[in-house]
């Protein structure tokens, strides 16, 4: 079995390559990043370090790698061919490696009929349909109706925590003992893709809302507060009492919207948020305030991890989520010049205030009262 996949980076090597390779698939990287592009084609395994109570070394076998800029032929040829094509390259890149996806299906059509299934692993609703929507603007009508019994592309939910990593070695990876991968089958063709480790679920909705507006939002909130506070990494932020109780007080905001729409137990779910509670604060691994914080534009989306549960709960209930508004008033505030978004962000705030960045990038007009209690809020930070 073969899989390319795009991304040889955090969550691509410790996550999504460990387990394919698990699971018997021989797996071709795609990465624009020579170093670690020439390692694997060098090496064909790398390691994977878990670090939890204890720690366990995992050797990732059976990959090699492509560059995905001066390589071009030689992906298409292999994604003629594959049984899977996965991504974890980041939400903005999805529209710059459509075309090459694209010619490999095109290949494809000729010169294999066995079906390939597409998933993009990354922190976003729809990411896999996203990815479809430019993969197809690249092919004529025909083609896709060629590919139409071909290949599908799966949405997914991804859930491990993998930091910036600073090894010697540019392959090694350190990842949390925890991983998550829910998979939506509604779209597959022929038999569900064998792949160790991953859930198969009818509709993914309620496991991929589960996962952003609490892994992702509780992580989100942490790393803004955090670094209003000056704080380095993930850790000292949760290790101040008041964040802790902020990021508590937003999970239980998002949880009663979760709990709410999709029917989760409530106290299952008051469980779920513990358990992530307690992945942010793993003594074994040390992730920087600016990675979890990283795009604030990207954050400050009406569909992602803090928008979209804030206008749910506004909608489910009447009321206003405070911690919620908190959490992205910090947003706001995140000065980082080491973060181009972050920086442009800040340019539009200070063209526009913060009434016209809410409008521009969550969509939020001014006079709604989520946006009213944001500003509210960033007068006592
Ligand atoms: N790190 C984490 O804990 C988690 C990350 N995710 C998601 O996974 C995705 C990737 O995140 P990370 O692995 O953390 O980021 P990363 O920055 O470590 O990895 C992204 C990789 O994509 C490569 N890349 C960039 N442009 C490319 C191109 N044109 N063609 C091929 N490769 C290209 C980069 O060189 C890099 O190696 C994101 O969507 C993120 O939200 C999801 C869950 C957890
Ligand atoms: O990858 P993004 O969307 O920038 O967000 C970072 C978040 O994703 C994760 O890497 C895992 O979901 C978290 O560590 C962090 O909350």
């Amino acid at each position: 079995m073969l899989a390319v996949h795009f991304g040889a980076g955090n969550i691509g090597r410790g996550f999504i390559g460990s387990l394919l390779s698990q699971s018997g698939y021989d797996v071709v990287f795609v990465d624009v990043n020579d170093k670690v592009v020439q390692a694997l084609q060098q090496r064909g395994q790398y390691e994977v370090i878990i670090a939890g109570e204890t720690t366990e070394t995992q050797v990732v076998r059976h990959v090699s790698a492509l560059h995905s800029q001066h390589q071009r032929n030689e992906i298409i040829d292999q994604i003629a061919r594959a049984d899977l094509v996965t991504t974890a390259v980041g939400p903005n890149v999805l529209p710059l490696i459509s075309q090459t996806i694209a010619e490999g299906l095109q290949k494809r059509i000729t010169v294999c009929s066995q079906p390939v299934h597409v998933i993009a692993c990354e922190n976003m609703i729809g990411g896999s349909e996203y990815l479809k929507k430019y993969v197809w603007e690249h092919l004529s009508e025909q083609e896709q109706a060629s590919l139409k019994d071909k290949c599908a592309f799966l949405n997914c939910a991804v859930d491990r925590i993998v930091p910036n990593q600073s090894h010697d070695d540019p392959l090694t990876v350190v990842v949390e003992p925890f991983f998550e991968w829910v998979i939506e089958t509604k779209e597959v063709i022929g038999d569900i893709p064998h792949m160790i480790g991953a859930h198969f679920v009818d509709d993914l909705q309620p496991y991929i809302e589960r996962k952003l507006f609490t892994v992702n939002t509780g992580h989100a909130i942490v790393a803004y507060l955090g670094y209003r506070k000056k704080y380095e990494t993930i850790h000292q932020a949760m290790a101040d009492g008041d964040i802790l109780s902020d990021v508590t007080n937003a999970l239980r905001e998002s949880g009663r919207v979760l709990v709410h729409q999709y029917g989760w137990n409530e106290a299952e779910h008051q469980a779920y948020i513990e358990k992530i509670v307690q992945r942010f604060v793993n003594p074994s691994m040390t992730d920087e305030v600016t990675r979890v914080a990283r795009s604030p534009i990207r954050k400050l989306g009406p569909n992602d991890r803090l928008i979209r549960p804030a206008m749910k709960y506004y909608e489910c209930f009447g009321e206003v989520p405070t911690s919620l508004a908190k959490g992205i008033a910090a947003l706001l505030l995140f000065d980082y010049e080491g973060d181009e978004e972050a920086v442009q962000l800040q340019q539009t705030i200070k063209e526009s205030g913060v009434e016209g960045a809410l409008e521009t990038y969550a969509k939020l007009p001014s006079d709604h009262p989520l946006a009213v209690e944001i500003k509210k809020q960033m007068l006592y930070m």
